[in-house]
């Protein structure tokens, strides 16, 4: 039977994962995360899932079979991709350049199983309401954003600060569940 590995740190991806209801096992691979010149948020982001996926799969070789799964979420902003925040004054950039408008989240998930690999693409747009200093101060209070793309999880407090979604919440938070059970059922694995 093919085992199947989420090779990811996220624990939201994890709980996504878990809503499917697939047995899975944990393995976080630690890719470098810097865009190529040249390289689209799109682009970079389907590279990242596939990088995750495969260097999950390659370390798992000459066992039993595996199914890898891999994802990358980046937010972009007027062009801009933002990650996650390298400390206070970066978080405050990236809120006040969220507040009042709308942003994209790019959600990549990659799955490499047998030497086969496929990657799917989630865009979804954000609207955020206009947030104060106190908003933005009290926010990164809560520990929050450390460790999330553009500074903020919808999942949270965050949540009150998106007016309007268009796209795929669970893609936001880490994982589109409808095409990660797509990218599965395609290639045959069923929980
Ligand atoms: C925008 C947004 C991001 N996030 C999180 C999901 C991801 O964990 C993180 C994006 O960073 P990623 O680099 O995609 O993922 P990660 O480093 O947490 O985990 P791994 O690479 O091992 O899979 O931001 C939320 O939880 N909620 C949100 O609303």
């Amino acid at each position: 039977m093919t085992q199947l590995i989420l090779a990811s740190a996220s624990p939201r991806r994890q709980e996504l994962l878990g809503l499917l209801g697939y047995p899975f096992t944990v393995q976080p691979m630690d890719i470098e995360e810097i865009p190529r010149p040249e390289e689209t948020p799109a682009d970079y982001v389907q590279r990242l899932a596939r990088e995750k996926a495969q260097a999950c799969a390659n370390a798992n070789k000459g066992d039993q079979p595996v199914a890898v799964l891999g994802s990358d979420t980046v937010v972009v902003c007027e062009g801009e991709i933002l990650e996650k925040p390298l400390d206070f004054e970066h978080y405050v950039q990236m809120m006040q350049k969220l507040s009042g408008t709308y942003h994209e989240v790019l959600t990549a998930v990659n799955l490499t199983v047998n030497g086969a690999s496929e990657t799917a693409l989630v865009t979804t747009r954000v609207w955020f309401r206009t947030l104060s200093d106190e908003d933005i101060l009290r926010y990164w209070q809560t520990g929050e954003p450390k460790d999330k793309a553009g500074g903020y999880g919808i999942q949270g407090p965050a949540g009150a600060f998106v007016r309007h979604l268009e796209g795929s919440f669970f893609a936001v938070m880490g994982l589109p569940l409808f095409e990660t059970e797509q990218l599965l059922r395609n290639h045959g694995i069923y929980p």
